[in-house]
């Protein structure tokens, strides 16, 4: 079938699930199959407890920088922690934000001779909790809710696309696997230098995870979304609202039935001071070769045929292989140092540069 091409992305009410729940879930197949992208509204998670992790966040990068530096990711094999505006790199560019990685917090277990996924889990790397008060136990909160909110929705997505409820998390999510998660900082363009651009974050689809929930922290600009013919769709804040979008991962593991949408973040205009934004990826399980799900031939067939990319070639063989490798080589990638540091063997094995250039991934 032709592709019906997105000029905006769909608001999904979730209270309509009580109330008319065949109509949401056919919403729900079109925004998956058409779009990759959706908004929820009426998600339940409270909005005076999202103002404060707001506030939180912003408390976190206000922080002078040798109390962030603590918490760099360099200090743990597990990627998680805070990166220095200017350390992350998206199709071999340096994106203009600052961030702090966290995730459910799990023991580290990885010693040598245990598949190398294992060591990106362990524990989060913590602020001094005297500087921000109420920050971990926030920070963990939202985590928790982010987590039953993704899982309530892996379960509408499953029966959106013909499946039993579980089917998704059953085959794909382990109960004790760590999710990440993001506090991310845009400073707007008068904030940096003039040669530094305006890539707050590249072009690209979310790696291996099954669901990404977002909270757009404040109201500012600068989320775009790659329709079909390969225009940028503005995606504002809503209030009280998170946008959900589709990862790589469950893209492959439902012969694209839904779309990994490519997305990038355009760092504010001068005058407006810095974007924030709350990302919680729900991961797919590391620990084993996945093989995709039986989808009915019906909804197959809807799937669109040609989708423009400015994010091509990040998904590679790696993943369908090795999930749990293609996790680390994609962490590696993407932070440098951190990769030099705990595994440059494997980088090196994997053609990964530590320093700069090109890795494919
Ligand atoms: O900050 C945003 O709005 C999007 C962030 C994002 O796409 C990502 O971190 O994968
Ligand atoms: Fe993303």
């Amino acid at each position: 079938m032709a592709a019906i091409d997105f000029t905006y992305i769909p608001v999904l009410d979730l209270a309509t699930v009580r109330t008319n729940k065949s109509a949401f879930l056919a919403d729900l197949q079109h925004a998956l199959i058409h779009v990759g992208f959706f908004y929820v509204k009426n998600h339940g998670i409270a909005p005076e407890f999202l103002d404060g992790l707001a506030k939180l966040a912003v408390g976190y990068f206000d922080l002078p920088l040798d109390e962030k530096l603590k918490t760099d990711k360099i200090h743990s094999p597990t990627f998680l922690g805070y990166s220095i505006q200017g350390n992350e790199i998206t199709k071999d560019k340096k994106d203009n934000r600052e961030q702090f990685d966290f995730a459910n917090e799990l023991p580290a277990t990885w010693s040598e001779g245990r598949h190398i996924h294992e060591r990106l889990t362990g524990p989060n790397l913590w602020p001094n909790q005297s500087r921000l008060p109420g920050f971990r136990q926030t920070v963990l909160s939202f985590h928790q809710q982010a987590q039953e909110l993704a899982e309530s929705l892996a379960r509408l997505v499953a029966e959106a696309l013909g499946l039993e409820p579980n089917a998704l998390l059953d085959r794909y999510v382990l109960p004790n696997q760590q999710h990440r998660a993001k506090l991310i900082k845009y400073p707007a363009v008068d904030q940096l230098d003039p040669q530094d651009g305006t890539q707050g974050v590249g072009p690209h689809r979310d790696t291996a995870s099954l669901l990404t929930l977002l909270y757009q922290a404040n109201s500012l600009p600068g989320l775009q979304v790659q329709n079909h013919a390969g225009t940028w769709i503005d995606t504002p804040a809503i209030p009280n609202t998170f946008v959900v979008n589709i990862g790589t991962g469950l893209e492959y593991l439902v012969q694209n039935a839904a779309i990994a949408t490519t997305h990038r973040v355009l760092n504010p205009p001068p005058g407006l001071g810095p974007r924030y934004s709350i990302p919680f990826f729900l991961g797919a399980r590391l620990d084993a070769k996945l093989t995709p799900i039986g989808i009915p031939q019906h909804i197959l067939d809807q799937r669109p045929q040609v989708v423009v990319t400015d994010s091509a070639h990040q998904f590679n063989k790696v993943y369908k292989e090795d999930p749990g490798l293609y996790a680390v080589l994609n962490r590696i990638s993407s932070h440098r140092d951190v990769g030099a540091k705990f595994y440059l063997q494997l980088a090196q094995e994997h053609g990964i540069s530590t320093t700069t250039s090109s890795t494919g991934y």
